[in-house]
This record gives structure tokens, sequence and C-alpha cells, in this order.
């Protein structure tokens, strides 16, 4: 498209020089401009895409975005308020407005979004409705996956994306959103058939300066929905709001689309009771909107009765009978990382999860209680460069649930590692916990070992944090690790 033709998506632009410069492409980062590119510069929170328009000419760009001129640079520019919403419109303009061609269903919350949007993705894939996924385990999409780097893509990315599952033929696409992607306006253009909130607790308060901050971010999930009654059916919105959470209350006033609400222990458009856990899975009763059914989930915990329960609301939103929503849920084995056991025959159980949040670690310490016949051991650590006051936290919410804690490296990033255990530690000395109950191991490896050499039958070891991860990062480097194969490892290794 010509320069000026983006333009006119973009009211308040200003071009400077060539206005018929065709551009054949998008880029946001200079090392992968192709020649023809228009670059769009973005002001970071590292460094300033601005600095980059040089590395972007050379590579062969054909115009920029700029939120100033840049004087020095000979390309054609397009001057815009705000290049990260400049960014989200252009990326729709130029992939044709793929989220109207497709049904998008997105995910917010602090804890629960991996899980539910794999539910939903199952529940349509059995009825044969053709669904894309993108989300921090993967993107998926027609039988190929392909690694993420993040949990909500940039808008450009998201917009290719849906784009070729459009033209893939898809019927859906279920993602993520995280609040990070709504505060940088990463979904900002994006149409969602159907906004589903989990929960929100503590997470991410060093990017958002307090929790009110962090459920505004969420908030513009819900005020940027469709309408509830609009003149085209097809562009009805629906949010799907927890029943249980404070917060939803809250956005059900942001959104002017209809709400759907779930629970367990308030009134709900979707409820459950009778709920019961086992070691090998969880049951619960649901009353919904379309009837009532039992079901039998193989996954544990009270949590992901929550996630089926936000799941079955997007469903039969969708027109699916609620005996098939049932039929799909329970054929969920799981989700990847998600309470996953680690089998080698041992006498003990080994589980490795994601919890990587205070919310995340209790619910599931709470559950592996529910089933522990023996002690529980707790194996964790807390992400470096990201939210340190969740950190004491983390460490006697670990304390309360588990008889003996091993605090160890998470992703240290560039943190100092022994600086972010001690900061954990902070919370068992707060609360008094006996030195015996607990010790400091830096070094991951050496902490699944210790775990599991000291389990004894019917003792659980739980290692929290990494799920499916398959890497540590440490200072700058990205080093293999997965705890799943570590602790396999170290099982074996108790036989020698
Ligand atoms: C805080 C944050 O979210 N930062 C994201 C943001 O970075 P940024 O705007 O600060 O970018 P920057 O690094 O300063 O660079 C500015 C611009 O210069 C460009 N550049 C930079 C270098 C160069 O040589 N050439 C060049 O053109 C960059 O491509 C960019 O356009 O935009 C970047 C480009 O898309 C993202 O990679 C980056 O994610 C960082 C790596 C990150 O760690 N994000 C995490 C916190 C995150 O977003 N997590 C959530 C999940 C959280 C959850 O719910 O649990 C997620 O959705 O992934
Ligand atoms: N509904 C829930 N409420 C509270 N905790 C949950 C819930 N669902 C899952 N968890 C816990 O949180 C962990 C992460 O779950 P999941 O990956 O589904 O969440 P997520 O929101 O996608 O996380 P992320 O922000 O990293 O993308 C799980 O391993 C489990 O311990
Ligand atoms: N989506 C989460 C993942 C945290 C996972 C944990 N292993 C860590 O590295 O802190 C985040 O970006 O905060
Ligand atoms: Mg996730």
């Amino acid at each position: 498209m010509l320069l000026k033709e983006l333009a006119t998506y973009l009211i308040a632009s200003q071009i400077r020089g060539d206005g018929e410069r065709a551009c054949e492409g998008m880029a946001i980062d200079s090392r992968k401009v192709q020649p023809g590119d228009l670059f769009i510069c973005l002001p970071g929170h590292t460094v300033d895409g601005h600095d980059f328009a040089p590395q972007a000419a050379e590579k062969g760009a054909a115009a920029l975005v700029v939120e100033r001129w840049l004087d020095d640079c000979k390309l054609p520019q397009l001057k815009v308020k705000d290049s990260r919403l400049a960014m989200a419109v252009l990326g729709n303009v130029y992939f044709g407005f793929p989220s109207r061609r497709l049904k998008v269903i997105g995910v917010t919350g602090t804890n629960g979004k991996t899980t539910t949007t794999y539910l939903i993705e199952r529940i349509l894939e059995d009825q044969g409705r053709s669904t894309g996924l993108i989300g921090t385990i993967q993107r998926k999409f027609a039988g190929s996956t392909y690694p993420m780097s993040g949990t909500t893509p940039e808008s450009l990315e998201l917009q290719r994306y849906l784009h070729e599952m459009a033209e893939g033929g898809a019927d859906y696409c279920v993602m993520e959103v995280s609040s990070h992607a709504l505060d940088q306006g990463r979904v900002k253009g994006t149409f969602f058939r159907t906004a589903i909130f989990t929960n929100l607790t503590q997470d991410h308060l060093d990017y958002h300066s307090t929790m009110e901050e962090y459920r505004g971010a969420k908030g513009l999930f819900f005020s940027r929905l469709g309408n509830a009654y609009p003149a085209d059916p097809n562009e009805r919105s629906y949010a799907v709001l927890n029943a249980d959470d404070p917060a939803s209350s809250y956005f059900a006033k942001q959104t002017a689309a209809e709400t759907i609400t779930y629970g367990v222990e308030n009134e709900a458009d979707v409820r459950a009771s009778d709920i019961s856990i086992t070691a090998k899975g969880t049951l619960f009763h649901v009353d919904t909107f379309q009837g009532s059914a039992d079901i039998s989930l193989r996954m544990v915990g009270k949590f992901n009765v929550y996630n089926a329960l936000a799941a079955i609301a997007a469903a039969l939103l969708e027109g699916i009978p609620l005996e098939r929503i049932k039929a799909s849920l329970e054929a969920v084995k799981g989700v990847e990382g998600r309470v996953e056991a680690v089998d080698e025959g041992q006498s003990f159980a080994v589980i490795v999860d994601y919890a990587h949040t205070p919310d995340g670690l209790e619910n599931v310490l709470r559950t592996v209680n529910e089933f522990a016949q023996g002690r529980v051991i707790c194996v964790f650590g807390c992400g470096g460069d990201r939210d340190r006051t969740k950190r004491p936290i983390m460490g006697r919410i670990a304390a309360k649930y588990a008889q003996h804690v091993i605090v160890t490296s998470d992703n240290p990033r560039t943190e100092n590692p022994d600086a972010i255990l001690s900061d954990i530690e902070q919370g068992l000395l707060g609360d008094g916990v006996d030195r015996s109950r607990y010790e400091l191991i830096v070094d991951r490896r050496e902490a699944i070992q210790k775990a599991i050499e000291m389990a004894s039958r019917e003792d659980v070891v739980l290692i929290a944090g990494k799920g499916h991860e398959t890497y540590q990062l440490i200072g700058t480097a990205v080093l293999d690790f997965d705890d799943r194969i570590v602790a396999k490892e170290a099982i074996r290794g108790l036989a020698k």
C-alpha cells in the first residue's frame, strides 16, 4: 500500500516526504526489516525505536512511522501521536481486519488463562470447528505448532497470526490476553467475540504500580468490547466473568457487552456445586442456562473447576450443547506443565506445576494437600526482573502448606540469584518458620535432586514455577532446563 493510503486510517497523522512510496510489509525491529518495509518506531521501555531508523534504512525500509520528525533521516515519514496505536491500526489494515473474519475468544486474568484457552480449543475442535490458539505455551493452528516468546504477541504479529488462521479456514482463535498486552495496546483493533476473566490476584507489581492499576489494565479488555445488541448480530460480544472474584463487578460496569457469570460460591449463570477432589481428578455438578450435568475432570484442583466453568460458559455461547461440552472436558488429560505428574514408578508423587504467583502457589499446594498421604515437599523460586513484592508472600505460603520447603532459583534473569532467595526467605523468617523446615539451594537441579532424595513413600514433591518451560534464564543466557526431565533423572538416580 502507498504511504498516503495508510495515512488515511490515522486521521491526525502527517506525511513528510514522498507519500506515494509503496510499503510492502511492516516491521518494528530494525534487525528484522525486509526491503520495502514500513518501519514503525516504538518508544520502548528499554530503548527508543526511533534510534534504530538508520539501521532500518540501511536494510531497505521504504518509510517510517514516527512520533517525532527524524530530521537526519531521508526516508518518507508518517508522524503520529502514538506509534503503538498506529501499529495496531496499520496492522489491521494491512492484514485485512482478520479478527472480523473469524471469531476471537480472549482470556485474561492472573492465573488460569493457558488452561482455559486449552479447554475451549478442545471443545471447539471436537465440534469440528477449526480453531487456532495463541498463548504462553505455543501458537497452534491446523496441526502445526510454533514457539512463543511471550504470552500475547505485539499487535502487528497478532494481526499476522489471525490473518494466517483466517486464510487457513479457521472458525475461531482462542487466545490469552495479558495485562502487559492490554496496557501496551497489543490487542487494540482486535474484535473479540467473547472476553473471559479468570481471576485477579497479586502479580506484575513491577510493571503495574498498584493492584488498582493492574485491575485497570484488565478493565481495558472489557471496556473495549463490542455492544450487547448491535444492528449486525455477528458483531455481538460477550463478557464472561467470575462471579466469585470481586474485580468482576468492576469489569461488568466497564462493558457494554452482555455479561455471563460463572462461579461456585456466589449466584452465577454457570454454577458448580458438589465438588469433590481426588488424586486422579475432580468431580462436580454444574447448572447452566442450558441445562445441568455432572462432570468428571481428569485435572485436579478446585481452580480447574473455575477454568472448566469459564470454558463451559464460552462454549454455550457458541451454541454447543452441554452434553458435548461435558464429553470434551472429560477427555482432557491435562495441560502441559500444569499439575503434571512425573512418574518413573517411584513410591512417592512428583508434580510439576506452573504456579508462579502467590494465589497460584496457594491453590496448587491446597490441592496437593487434599490428596497427599505423606509429607508435602515444595521446591520453588521467583523470577528475577519481575514483581519483588510477591517473593516473601510466596515464601510464607509455601511454609504454610508444605512440611518442607526448598527455596531455589526460577529464572533469575539479570538479578543476583542469592538476593532473590533471600527476598523469599524474608517471608519465612517473618513467620518464624523453623530453620529445619526449609533450606536455600540456589542451583535448581540440586534443589530438585535434594527434594527427591529426601522424599519417602506417599510424600508429594511439588516443583513449582516453571511448568512447561524448557529453559532457565540466568543473566542473559538461555540454558536448557526442564523440571520434568531433571526430576526424572533424579528419580532414576535413586535406584543406583
Ligand atoms: C515490558 C514489556 O512488555 N516489554 C515489551 C516491549 O518492549 P519495549 O517496548 O520496552 O521495547 P524495547 O526493547 O525498549 O525496544 C523498543 C523498540 O526498539 C526496537 N529495536 C530494539 C533494538 C534494536 O536493535 N532494534 C530495534 O528496532 C524494538 O523492536 C522495539 O520496537 O515490546 C517488545 C517488542 O514487542 C517486547 O519484546 C517486550 O517484552 C519483554 C521482552 C517482556 O519481557 N515482556 C513481558 C513482561 C510480557 O509482556 N509478559 C506478558 C505475560 C505476562 C503474564 O501475564 O504473565 C506477555 O504477554 O508476554
Ligand atoms: N483458575 C485458577 N486460579 C488460580 N490458580 C490457577 C488457576 N488455574 C491455574 N492456576 C495455577 O496457576 C498456574 C498457571 O496456570 P495457567 O498457565 O493456566 O495460567 P496463566 O494465566 O496462563 O499464566 P501466565 O500468566 O503465566 O500466562 C497453574 O499451574 C496453577 O498452579
Ligand atoms: N508470564 C509470567 C511467567 C512467569 C514464569 C516464571 N517462571 C518466571 O520466569 O518468572 C511472567 O512473565 O511473569
Ligand atoms: Mg498463560
